[in-house]
């Protein structure tokens, strides 16, 4: 089977702490320039990427001169800050080599649980993406403990992937992908070239819970692929320093484990808004945003909204009803209901003037929206 990232238009690519930082020696300026020169590559195909890296904790005890990973808590935060300067800076310049801008990105998984935050991230990144800009993201270490303790960057990976719902999730790491057993501990190992994510026996292969504590590990890395399935995403898992591993990845070429989504974007998008049901409030819609919505697929403005049912707040799901009741589509909103009452009817210019601020010139975007 070829590879998923040549037809995947938006892809998450995670490189974990061994590999950014030479097992620790220092960040590897040689290997972070070649993935900089492939994700330029891969942009000039016409596809979106975001990084996420780890490697703060790593680069921040080399520059502390810590010889051993501290157990304080606090110890490990300050690592991680120092180092997180070092991650921005050899970013940032090796991107430049490419003519590419970097941001720097600092999540929580809190930040992406509350729906306030995760349509802002959301905003953000697909603006930055917009903007032609590669997004570097890492955890927020300074405010968050368990995940310093765990260290678990697959999973905010996979988070992001849900978040501005990519098409794939490539994880980079130390090992050419995931084998039947941990292959540091059994030499008769055999790499799995090709899964269902989700499919529980893969856990098993990742040797459990146990043996992933203080790094992610491999289990970790399953788990993402089975979250980043929950909004249609595939993942590879692949070796960072396998030559040319991300344009080959784009050219088809299968290499390392794929990890298959049993479900569509469109179908995971679906499922998510159903699953968000219970806290809709409604908006009735004139017949012409009936038909923009319908027919040509496009944003719900306020212009076209004649009344607001209940109360919700930013971000809460809502459903657009035709004047005669029947439901026509569901989505995120980006303006509570009293500020949608102000606005309703009104075009998009005006909604600065009487709010006081703009969300967006739409009530629900096209992207946040599903029609029923
Ligand atoms: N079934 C498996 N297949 C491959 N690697 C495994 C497996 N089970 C455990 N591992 C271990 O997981 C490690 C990769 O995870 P980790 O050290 O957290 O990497 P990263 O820093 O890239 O996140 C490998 O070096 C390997 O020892
Ligand atoms: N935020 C931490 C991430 C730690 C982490 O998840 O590491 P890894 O298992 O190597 O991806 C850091 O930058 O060190």
């Amino acid at each position: 089977m070829n590879s998923v990232i040549q037809k995947a238009n938006r892809i998450i690519i995670k490189v974990g702490s061994s590999l950014v930082t030479n097992d620790g020696r220092g960040l590897d300026h040689a290997a972070i320039a070649r993935w900089a020169a492939q994700i330029s590559a891969l942009r000039n195909l016409g596809k979106e990427v975001v990084l996420v890296s780890s490697g703060a904790i790593a680069e921040g005890m080399l520059r502390l001169r810590f010889d051993q990973r501290p157990t304080d808590v606090h110890e490990l935060q300050a690592c991680a800050a120092v180092g997180q300067m070092g991650l921005a800076q050899i970013y940032e310049t090796s991107f430049r080599a490419h003519g590419l801008g970097t941001a720097q990105v600092l999540l929580t998984h809190a930040d992406l649980a509350d729906r306030e935050r995760y349509l802002n991230a959301r905003s953000t990144l697909t603006t930055l993406l917009r903007f032609g800009v590669v997004p570097i993201i890492n955890e927020n270490d300074t405010v968050v403990t368990d995940e310093i303790k765990f260290g678990d960057n697959d999973t905010l990976g996979a988070l992001v992937a849900n978040l501005i719902e990519a098409d794939a999730l490539v994880i980079l790491t130390d090992q050419k992908g995931l084998f039947s057993a941990d292959p540091r501990k059994d030499p008769a190992a055999y790499l799995i070239a090709e899964g269902k994510a989700g499919d529980p026996s893969l856990e098993a292969m990742a040797g459990g819970a146990g043996s992933s504590l203080g790094r992610g590990g491999m289990l970790t890395k399953i788990l993402a692929a089975k979250r980043a399935a929950r909004s249609g995403a595939d993942t590879v898992i692949a070796w960072g320093r396998e030559d040319d591993v991300l344009t080959r990845l784009a050219g088809g070429e299968a290499i390392g484990t794929q990890l298959l989504a049993q479900t569509g974007r469109t179908t995971a998008r679906k499922q998510w808004m159903s699953d968000h049901l219970h806290t809709a409030g409604k908006v009735v819609l004139d017949a012409g945003a009936v038909a923009k919505l319908s027919k040509e697929g496009k944003s719900l403005l306020p212009i076209g909204v004649v009344e607001v049912r209940g109360e919700f707040g930013r971000g809460a799901v809502i459903t657009c009803l035709s004047e005669d009741g029947t439901p026509i589509a569901r989505g995120i909103s980006n303006y509570t209901s009293s500020e949608a009452r102000r606005i309703m009817r009104k075009p998009s210019t005006d909604i600065e003037t009487i709010l006081g601020f703009l969300e967006g010139p739409e009530l629900i975007h096209r992207d946040n929206m599903v029609l029923i």
